[in-house]
């Protein structure tokens, strides 16, 4: 295109009719000047109050063109929303191409223009794939310096008014992670967050429990100084990170022990040696605001828990405001980065970080009171962001350490494996049911027996799936309270009763999220949510081999329908307690190896912050 002097003078004006806000900063809703788009040919920029929008100039527009016949899709995007956007940045002087649209497909690239420029970068959505996340960058060229710099200003002043964004994170990278990618993983994202301008500070770990240790020593005041922190590997790595970040600091009562339970039940006039369904109602006038764990002594476990020891750390209060987890995928299986970002994908998860995405995650707390059969009690406590399983999940894990150097495909060797064998296993479980059907005298029933139907609705088809914006993980805000937070949905004595089961167990899991995965595409329970304060218990009990491998398929297909079966129980609570009746005490934390023959958990309701924005499914 020609050009002559009289556009010049017109490019040189932007048009700066901009009121000025209390801090000086020029609220540039009317800012708009003539500029050139990279590949795309002149626009008018316009610099909008929620982002940055521009129009071509030239008279074939967005039409596209024909090569040899064939149409080419040039249709380029024409606005972006600073919510979309992390970084605007100067680039050198060089050449701003002409645009593809409106020439011949065979025309060389002859007539580019020499001119400064400057680079916003943001993402759009994957066309096929709405949870995919890809860069995008725009670039825009004129041939005064002074005007870039302009308009750098503009947008990055726009870019500091989102409050949401970490500014110093704290990163692990597991270089072994997954396939040994970790290191490769943290360089192909590593600048986006200097483009965003966010400060890290990168630890490789060099041995397991590396990052668990500088979790737990690190000073507040350097805890405080973070925004978050990252951590580039699988759902293992992830996890001990997490405990490394609670074990010190957060402060909450056990759930009660197997054996206090059982004492108690025996003053109740039952007992677990009795058949499954008898229950035991947790009769309490207590405060409504008290927690039930904290207030009813059936309830307190070993008695070590007490209410002065759940007052949080007012320096680093759980859950809190600022600080949050950010997860790159980088291992075998990546349920927690699948379930909380939709996709397996680093770059996806990456602009979920810095562009400062929030999201409550429920947290379970998992009490080991005996490691063995025969050792004494001593409670350890770990905490778990995924699934806690035992049986089939425990022995898997525990014989897929054997078999590390296979990288991700160990599962599936030793899942047939374990498959194979067959083994069940003898336990007694109790959890609490919430039975909301039975809070006819309190005020808001209407609305907590709507949420219990979306929550535990029959047909598959009518359960509400978590995604971005969910109304059930939204129902209550969690992460806004700083003081000691009743972290369980159920606030009520009424609404709740212990039930139990005991028998032989193929295996017995718990699953905090969805724990969607490849080898699940709706993961182990399709209704899980992020953030619902609920743990849903699957107790398989044994059945006949082939019916198992029936189980197991309808878990790897899409649509499947793995708990319609009748040695499937599977329960919504917020805390069971576990006991092996045999010798036999693995379980399965996040994917991690955990001893215990003798466990109770409890899930605490967003209990931390990740940066992402849900799945949008
Ligand atoms: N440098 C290291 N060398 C060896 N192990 C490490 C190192 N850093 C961390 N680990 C440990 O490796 C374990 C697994 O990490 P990660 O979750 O990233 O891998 P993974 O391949 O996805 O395995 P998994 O499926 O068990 O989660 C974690 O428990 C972590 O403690």
């Amino acid at each position: 295109m020609e050009r002559n002097e009289e556009d010049d003078v017109a490019d040189n004006r932007a048009h700066l009719a901009a009121p000025s806000n209390d801090d000086g900063d020029i609220e540039a809703s009317v800012l708009s000047s003539n500029l050139f788009l990279d590949y795309v040919g002149e626009v008018v920029l316009t610099h909008n109050s929620d982002g940055l929008s521009w129009k071509l100039l030239e008279t074939f527009k967005n039409e596209g063109s024909t090569c040899l016949g064939i149409k080419l899709d040039h249709k380029v995007p024409d606005e972006i929303k600073f919510s979309d956007m992390y970084a605007v940045e100067l680039t050198d002087y060089g050449s701003i191409h002409r645009s593809k649209v409106g020439k011949f497909c065979f025309e060389n690239e002859s007539h580019d223009y020499e001119m400064y420029s400057f680079k916003v970068h943001g993402f759009k959505k994957s066309r096929t794939q709405p949870c995919l996340w890809v860069l995008a960058t725009y670039t825009f060229g004129h041939k005064d310096l002074s005007m870039c710099e302009m308009w750098v200003n503009h947008v990055n002043a726009s870019l500091n008014r989102q409050v949401e964004r970490p500014k110093n994170l704290l990163v692990f990278v597991h270089p072994l992670s997954g396939k040994g990618n970790g290191c490769r993983t943290w360089e192909m994202v590593a600048p986006i967050f200097a483009r965003a301008r966010i400060k890290t500070k990168v630890i490789v770990t060099q041995r397991a429990g590396h990052a668990f240790d500088v979790m737990t020593s690190i000073t507040i005041n350097e805890l405080k100084s973070y925004d978050g922190v990252v951590t580039v590997g699988g759902d293992g790595f992830f996890n001990e990170i997490l405990n490394g970040l609670l074990s010190s600091r957060y402060k909450a009562p056990y759930p009660p022990a197997p054996s206090d339970f059982v004492q108690s039940v025996g003053i109740n006039g039952c007992s677990l040696d009795h058949d499954p369904n008898e229950t035991v109602s947790e009769n309490s006038d207590q405060n409504e605001d008290e927690d039930p764990l904290l207030a009813n002594p059936l309830l307190n476990g070993s008695g070590s828990s007490n209410l002065h020891t759940y007052q949080q750390d007012a320096d680093f209060p759980l859950p809190n405001e600022w600080f949050r987890f950010g997860i790159i995928p980088a291992g075998s299986t990546d349920a927690i980065v699948l379930c909380t970002t939709g996709a397996r994908d680093p770059i996806t998860s990456a602009l979920h970080i810095v562009l400062g995405k929030r999201l409550c995650l429920d947290i379970a707390q998992v009490v080991r009171w005996r490691a063995t059969a025969t050792s004494k009690v001593e409670p350890c406590v770990r905490y778990a962001a995924s699934f806690a399983g035992y049986g089939f999940y425990g022995d898997v894990i525990s014989d897929s350490e054997k078999y590390r150097w296979m990288g991700p495909k160990r599962y599936d060797y030793c899942g047939t494996k374990v498959f194979l064998k067959h083994r069940s296993y003898e336990a007694e479980i109790a959890y609490l049911e919430v039975e909301s059907e039975n809070t006819n005298s309190l005020p808001d029933r209407g609305r907590l027996l709507n949420r219990v139907r979306a929550l535990w609705g029959p047909n598959k088809s009518e359960r509400l799936i978590c995604r971005t914006n969910c109304i059930i993980c939204n129902t209550k805000p969690v992460c806004t309270s700083t003081r000691s937070t009743r972290p369980t949905p159920y606030s009520r004595p009424e609404e709740t009763r212990w039930l139990k089961s005991k028998g032989c167990f193929l295996s017995v899991g718990a699953a905090i999220m969805s724990n969607r995965n490849e080898r699940a595409p709706d993961g182990l329970v399709i209704d899980a949510h992020l953030s619902d304060g609920f743990l849903h218990l699957i107790m398989i009990k044994d059945c006949p081999r082939a019916s198992y491998l029936w189980h197991l398929t309808e878990l790897a297909r899409k649509g499947g329908n793995p708990l319609n079966f009748e040695f499937v129980e599977h329960h919504k609570t917020p805390a069971f307690t576990f006991t092996s009746s045999g010798n036999e005490s693995v379980w399965n934390l996040d994917g991690e190896l955990f001893q215990a023959h003798q466990l109770s958990a409890q899930v605490f309701r967003g209990l931390i912050s990740l940066f992402a924005s849900g799945p949008e499914v």
